[in-house]
């Protein structure tokens, strides 16, 4: 892979830009906008590993062989980071996700964009990552960034097309501005909380896909699953707020199929060896990296019982990751179980 880019086109919009968490997606953000000639600050806390990716000028352990862009800088130090920084990206995984925007609070210019390209939400009141920035950072303009993404095939330089959500024409006009190229294409949306919640609710289906495949099922039936997923998930999503057509957009569907069909995805990865039979805390562990599904998934199935919302697929997952009950048994429950509209927001509905 090659530090530059021959069919990006440079930009010159020289926005001064932070991205907080140096983990594989953290990289792949921080190096698009820096090679679209925008001053780059890519933040990570072990000082140690950013002195390294500085001077090696790549993120060995995350991103093997992709080259930084020459206005990408490295650094631990996250005053220096934020301090002078137009846009914000929070790119840290939902557990640590409140935590670094609180340390940022002291430090960040008063209008700065702030975005979120975290695909978690947080148990304590089912907060999502969008609701954290404007509790702790109110005032600022708020975005999302989520889509069909894999950081591998990005710092691949395969063409991917992702969504920009806010409320705030101007964030996305400049989001826009600072992150799309020829292989990088940003597509606007208003439903932040639509956005948000596909990114998140998506990881859910990925480990149920995974664990599909393990267990020897055909096209018919993983079909039959990621339509059916798309149905839980703009249930849910219109319950909270959301417009379901969103979840019809590469935040929604887009990323469900990327995550179902694809053992890059971590979640996916999960449910396979979970479907293997394998202990979800050795499988955690041996991944090394997040997979946030299994957090949401415990997330989404507490808030589905408070407000009935019918998911039998999370509750099928849940029943067997945390009560222990066999995948045969539960499969076969959603089965025979009350069958029901094919396409909601029809006038037909489950309540
Ligand atoms: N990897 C992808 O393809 C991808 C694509 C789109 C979105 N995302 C989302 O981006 C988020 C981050 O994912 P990733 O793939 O970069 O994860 P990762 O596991 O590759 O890296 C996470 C990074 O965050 C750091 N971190 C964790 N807790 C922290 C804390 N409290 N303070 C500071 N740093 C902390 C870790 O040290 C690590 O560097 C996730 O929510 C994920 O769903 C990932
Ligand atoms: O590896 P996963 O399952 O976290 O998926 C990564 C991204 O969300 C894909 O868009």
């Amino acid at each position: 892979m090659t530090e530059a880019n021959s069919s990006m086109s440079p930009k010159q919009s020289g926005k001064r830009i932070a991205v907080l968490g140096g983990g594989s997606f953290g990289t792949a953000i921080a190096n698009i906008c820096a090679l679209n000639n925008n001053p780059t600050y890519l933040w990570m806390r072990d000082a140690a590993r950013a002195a390294l990716c500085q001077q090696v000028r790549e993120n060995s352990h995350y991103v093997p062989g992709y080259k930084f862009a020459p206005s990408l800088i490295a650094t631990s130090d996250l005053r220096a980071a934020v301090v002078d920084a137009d846009i914000v990206f929070v790119s840290v995984p939902s557990s640590g996700f409140r935590e670094v925007v609180r340390l940022i609070q002291p430090l960040v210019r008063a209008d700065a964009l702030l975005v979120s390209t975290t695909k978690g939400i947080e148990g304590n009141g089912f907060t999502l990552m969008s609701e954290i920035l404007e509790q702790e950072l109110p005032q600022h303009p708020v975005g999302v960034l989520s889509g069909p993404n894999f950081a591998k095939e990005i710092v691949e330089q395969q063409q991917t097309g992702t969504v920009i959500a806010s409320d705030d024409a101007n964030l996305i006009k400049t989001i826009q501005a600072v992150l799309s190229s020829g292989n990088f294409r940003v597509y606007a949306n208003k439903d932040k909380r639509g956005v948000e919640l596909a990114g998140a609710l998506k990881n859910i289906y990925a480990i149920i896909s995974g664990m599909a495949t393990a267990l020897g099922a055909g096209s018919n039936t993983h079909a039959m699953l990621i339509t059916r997923s798309l149905a839980e998930m703009s249930r849910m999503g219109s319950k909270l707020g959301a417009n379901p057509m969103t979840f019809l957009g590469l935040a929604g569907v887009g990323d469900l199929i990327l995550t179902c069909t694809s053992d890059l995805s971590r979640n996916y990865r999960v449910g396979f060896a979970l479907g293997h039979g394998r202990a979800l805390d050795d499988i955690v562990t041996e991944l090394g990296q997040v997979a946030e599904g299994v957090n949401t998934l415990q997330v989404v199935a507490q808030k589905a019982k408070q407000m009935d919302v019918y998911m039998p697929l999370v509750k099928g997952l849940y029943a067997v990751i945390f009560n222990g009950l066999p995948i045969s048994e539960v499969a076969h429950k959603l089965m025979v179980g009350e069958q029901n509209y094919d396409v909601e927001f029809m006038g037909e509905s489950h309540d």
